[in-house]
């Protein structure tokens, strides 16, 4: 038996089930009691205060939500888990909206059960969290960080305050979260102030631009290869799901996946296991989703883009970021902290934001956002003399060369710190590692663009005729080193 042992009331009117999930728990070193029914199960949770309560959703004389929705309203700490029939997403989704922490579907498999039930119990006094467990490291630490996480998110705008309340409210859950808005309006800080503010925060928070990877790469790059499934595979590696184990997977744009890769991700997420590309097994992989677009995901299931059951899978807790314009009373507050942030990235001392030069902004219509208003006050910052903001042309977007489709890339030229092509090979020799061999042609492209474009990624990726993004992911699998301020010379997209 654990010394610090959680209870869990577990609530089954079948009696096999109720005995082989007691059984479980216990061998889990947990206290566990049980009941039969609804009744019964008030009458424990009259008596005692649980740390979790496990319950099955169809009960001879009611529901398990009706318990979940008891406790949430009279603000019981319980963690409540229910066990919906398969393919009752419906089930699911409403349990969790209702309050539930997390939910199985039946027949249960008893090691998800266990990694559940044992995400649950973390820090609920039972079982201490990975936090608190680990030397060195305080609760109050835990409290700063997803604090900290918060007030990244500058604003006191009435739409701002109800947004930093909901993210507290809903963080500790597993309830899967949807933040829609338009882009740049800090959609990607907010996930991170969710996982920071989660149990989970000790754990990875692993970001994922579904817009950015091609799709033939998506399954592996998601779930994960073994050595020799697919040509370049040279060595098993993991994908998103297994690198988030214990934390958050954030996937970002996920209306931009496509339809073939959005039924595998809904396995994934309904079965909580994934298979790595080229093996026979199942891995389980225990992760809390929270997803992002700036599209209207409704529509797109209206069209059929989107797969309806997807989009109620990711869709339970749904945040809507405001655009600039609905809190423009921000603006000042958040043209001071972007400025500070410049200013100490840049180890420059932050200029003075006068009246006139907040006006000039205010009248600008950033239209992108959080970050137009970021990529602007970089400009400036670099215009600007004797300690004040100067707008003068800031407001203008920076020239991007014009793309050159009708001209074909340059023969490549070989940027100091890389080692020479080999051409002859090219055309001669078949490389013996085709993909080490592709990358290496990528990478020279890659960052003869860049440099030609004085590392404007938005201009280099102009001039490839590819996505911003696109740029943004293959510069970050190749690393190729970009200057500090790279993401400042960056358009909004
Ligand atoms: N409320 C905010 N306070 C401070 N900075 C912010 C805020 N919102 C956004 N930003 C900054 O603006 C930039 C864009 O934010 P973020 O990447 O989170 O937006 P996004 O909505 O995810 O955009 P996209 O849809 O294009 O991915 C980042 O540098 C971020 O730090």
């Amino acid at each position: 038996m654990t010394a610090n042992a959680a209870s869990v009331l577990v609530v089954d009117d079948e009696p096999d089930l109720r005995t082989l999930y007691e059984l479980t728990l216990l061998r889990e070193g947990h206290r566990v009691e049980t009941a039969a029914s609804v009744q019964e199960a008030r009458q424990k949770l009259r008596a005692q205060h649980f740390d979790v309560v496990l319950t099955d959703m169809r009960l001879p004389d009611g529901q398990g939500l009706e318990l979940i929705m008891e406790l949430r309203d009279a603000q019981r700490r319980e963690r409540c888990v229910v066990m919906t029939a398969y393919g009752s997403a419906e089930n699911a989704v409403e349990a969790l909206r209702a309050g539930a922490f997390d939910y199985l579907t039946k027949p249960v498999d008893l090691k998800q059960f266990r990694a559940v039930v044992a995400s649950a119990v973390q820090g609920t006094g039972g079982v201490p969290a990975p936090r608190s467990a680990r030397p060195g490291t305080k609760p109050a630490a835990a409290l700063h960080d997803g604090c900290a996480a918060l007030d990244r998110l500058v604003g006191d705008s009435e739409p701002m305050r109800t947004i930093k309340q909901h993210i507290t409210k809903v963080a500790r859950g597993m309830a899967p979260v949807l933040v829609r808005g338009e882009s740049g309006t800090g959609k990607e800080l907010v996930a991170r102030a969710l996982h920071a503010n989660s149990q989970r925060a000790d754990g990875p928070l692993v970001a994922v631009n579904c817009g950015a990877i091609p799709e033939n790469l998506l399954e592996a790059e998601f779930f994960g290869a073994r050595k020799g499934s697919y040509t370049g595979a040279t060595q098993d590696r993991d994908g998103y799901f297994q690198a988030a184990r214990g934390g958050t997977l954030f996937l970002d744009e996920i209306g931009d996946l496509p339809l073939s890769m959005q039924s595998k991700l809904l396995r994934a997420i309904q079965e909580r296991s994934v298979r790595p590309l080229g093996s026979t097994q199942e891995e389980t992989v225990d992760v809390r989703i929270i997803s992002a677009t700036h599209r209207d995901l409704a529509a797109d299931v209206q069209a059929g883009r989107f797969r309806q059951d997807l989009y109620y899978r990711l869709n339970v807790i749904e945040l809507v970021l405001p655009a600039l314009r609905e809190r423009r009373e921000d603006l000042p507050a958040l043209c001071e902290a972007l400025l500070a942030r410049i200013a100490q990235e840049s180890g420059q001392p932050a200029p003075q934001l006068t009246p006139q030069a907040l006006a000039q902004i205010a009248n600008h219509p950033l239209t992108g956002n959080v970050r137009e208003l970021e990529n602007l006050l970089h400009r400036a910052m670099t215009l600007s003399e004797e300690g004040t903001l100067q707008l003068g042309h800031a407001t203008a977007p920076p020239p991007v060369a014009p793309p050159t489709p009708e001209k074909p890339p340059a023969p490549v030229q070989t940027p100091e710190p890389l080692p020479a092509p080999a051409p002859a090979q090219t055309l001669q020799e078949l490389p013996s590692d085709l993909q080490g061999w592709l990358d290496q042609q990528e990478r020279e492209i890659l960052v003869r663009a860049l440099r030609d474009s004085g590392f404007n990624r938005t201009a280099a990726a102009v001039r490839l005729g590819i996505s911003l993004r696109q740029i943004r992911y293959r510069i970050a699998r190749l690393q190729i080193p970009t200057p500090q301020d790279c993401d400042g010379a960056d358009d909004a997209e």
